[in-house]
């Protein structure tokens, strides 16, 4: 089976400044990854690259057998396979929290609206918001809004998720509730590259950790890394991050 997501000695610059140096790694389907480390360290970066929402200057990139560093690749067709939920919700403030989900299934997939507002309910169900299918999003504290951003992603059916930093804005009781949906996301067999601070959440729901340090993978493996690291690097950054 092909990996879900292969980055091969990926180099991205903003003008001089390297921020990836040579960056490789491997997702399997149904793999879940978080990827930590420092402020800059290109984390970020890195899931922007894999979505094509940045372009790289050397390397490669593919998802799902497809080759991302093309520059004929199909954007649309790439971005319906690679779902991305973001730090800031973006949802429309004048759309119900059903029509939010179902905007891209209609405009994008072209599915007709029963179907659309059939497969809404179920995502948001699957989030735990089904009753909100009618509220607008300002009646929703963040932590609910994020949840929506994630069943506005699943409802595209991805192939591969990838979370950006999605809890940093919360505080911690909504962050728990975004962190158990993405948990049964996990459990449920999605492949997910998870940028995050949430060492508990690393521990518990993620197959593999990197560690990413200065625009290198530094230290990779499974959560075990995360109480015995191998690098003063990683060791340090644990302590200090925590
Ligand atoms: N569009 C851009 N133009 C110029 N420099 C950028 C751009 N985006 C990111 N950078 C720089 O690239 C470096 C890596 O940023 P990135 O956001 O990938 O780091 P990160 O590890 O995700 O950090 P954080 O945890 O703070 O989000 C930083 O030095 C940042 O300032």
């Amino acid at each position: 089976m092909p990996a879900a997501v292969k980055l091969e000695n990926v180099v991205k610059r903003y003008g001089a400044l390297e921020v990836l140096k040579g960056v490789s790694f491997d997702i399997q389907p149904g793999e879940v990854v978080a990827l930590i480390g420092a402020s800059g360290s290109g984390k970020s970066t890195a899931l922007r690259c894999i979505n094509r929402l940045e372009r790289i200057q050397q390397g490669r990139i593919e998802v799902c057998g497809r080759e991302v560093s093309d520059e004929a690749i199909d954007l649309r067709a790439l971005r319906q396979e690679v779902g991305m939920v973001f730090q800031s919700y973006n949802l429309f403030p004048h759309m119900t929290v059903g029509q939010n989900v179902m905007l891209a299934l209609r405009r994008v997939k072209k599915i007709a609206r029963p179907e659309a507002a059939e497969i809404a309910r179920r995502v948001l169900t699957q989030v735990g918001l089904g009753e909100k299918y009618d509220s607008y999003p300002e009646q929703l504290s963040g932590g609910q809004q994020q949840r929506v951003a994630i069943a506005r992603s699943l409802a595209m059916q991805p192939r591969v998720m990838l979370f950006d930093e999605v809890t940093s804005a919360l505080d911690p009781k909504l962050t728990g509730e975004v962190l158990r949906v993405m948990e049964d996301l996990a459990r449920g067999g999605m492949t997910m590259v998870v940028v995050t601070h949430e060492m508990a959440f690393a521990r518990r729901a993620a197959n593999r950790v990197i560690f990413m340090h200065q625009g290198n993978v530094h230290e990779s493996g499974d959560a075990s890394i995360l109480s015995d690291p191998a690098t003063p690097e990683l060791r340090d950054f644990l302590e200090h991050d925590l």
